[in-house]
């Protein structure tokens, strides 16, 4: 059976009122239901633009001039890069309740479901706390915790953990990879952070100067080295590795694929190892 996408772009342009340049340009993406999808690109390349669009707010809530067509199922939960901004309410319990009083919920019903947000998001017991007294990890888990209670579909992260330090950047992908575990829900995150989108991500889209130039298995996509390279993008030391043991000799490129992780790679070298000393 073939898959309808949930979220789906065709050869979207967009152009902001103010802007020089074109910020999207012949842009096609499907998302497919419990797809994890990084987005990866420089400065400016329209890594935010893409997941406004996304989303439905760009054309909906910004000037300039829009040409293609979106498509989309059921919900999506935004989440931006500085939590802070996204804040309304002065507790978390209020922050939390305000999208579900939106949509008439009883008292009993947002009880119920911020109670489960928290749970899920690791944060039980934080009801009563105000959101601007937290680390950035824990604003950020707030953040995603209130794009989560109406339940979308799909989760859209621009790079939520940019403005973290390492401990915070570490809980927000974890808890990323438990909703990718534990949900259905489609997830798009776009990052710098290559070596979480690594580990954590089916496929990558590397977008420049608002164009798509790579959309490809995470694998394949970490393959594609030179053109990485030319757009700037950080390949994950694992894969610097683990090619400069293959060009070595060390390990065979035709052994299997490409290691994403420190244990991957590990794997890949105990295999080769057994194999020398005739084990295998
Ligand atoms: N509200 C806006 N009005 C006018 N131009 C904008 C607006 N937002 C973004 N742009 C322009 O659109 C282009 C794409 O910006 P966008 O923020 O989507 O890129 P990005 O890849 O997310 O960048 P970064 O990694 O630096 O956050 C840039 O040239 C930017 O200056």
């Amino acid at each position: 059976m073939i898959q309808e996408p949930l979220l789906q772009l065709q050869e979207v342009h967009w152009h902001y009122e103010d802007s020089p340049t074109p910020a999207l340009t012949d842009v096609s993406l499907c998302l497919y239901p419990g797809e994890v999808v990084g987005v990866v690109g420089p400065a400016a390349a329209g890594k935010t633009t893409l997941l406004l669009a996304l989303a439905g707010l760009i054309p909906a809530n910004y000037a300039g001039q829009f040409a293609g067509k979106r498509q989309a199922q059921g919900q999506q939960g935004v989440v931006f890069q500085d939590p802070e901004t996204q804040f309304i309410g002065l507790t978390i319990e209020e922050e939390l309740a305000f999208s579900l009083e939106n949509v008439g919920c009883s008292d009993e019903q947002i009880e119920q479901r911020i109670t489960e947000v928290l749970q899920l998001v690791g944060l039980p017991g934080f009801a009563d706390r105000s959101p601007f007294e937290l680390s950035g990890g824990e604003k950020q888990r707030v953040a995603i915790a209130s794009a989560l209670t109406n339940g979308p579909q799909a989760l859209l992260l621009d790079e939520p953990t940019s403005e973290l330090d390492p401990l915070g950047a570490r809980e927000v992908f974890a808890l990323l990879q438990r909703l990718k575990q534990e949900s259905q829900m489609t997830i798009v995150v776009s990052s710098h952070a290559t070596e979480e989108l690594a580990a954590f991500c089916d496929r990558l889209v590397l977008l420049a100067k608002g164009q798509i130039v790579l959309n490809l298995p995470v694998r394949d996509f970490f393959a594609q080295t030179d053109v990485l390279d030319q757009h700037g993008i950080f390949v994950p030391d694992v894969i610097r590795l683990y090619q400069l043991l293959c060009r070595e000799g060390v390990l065979a490129e035709t052994a299997g694929p490409l290691p994403l992780t420190v244990e991957e790679l590990a794997a890949r070298y105990r295999e080769a190892q057994l194999v020398r000393e005739g084990s295998v």
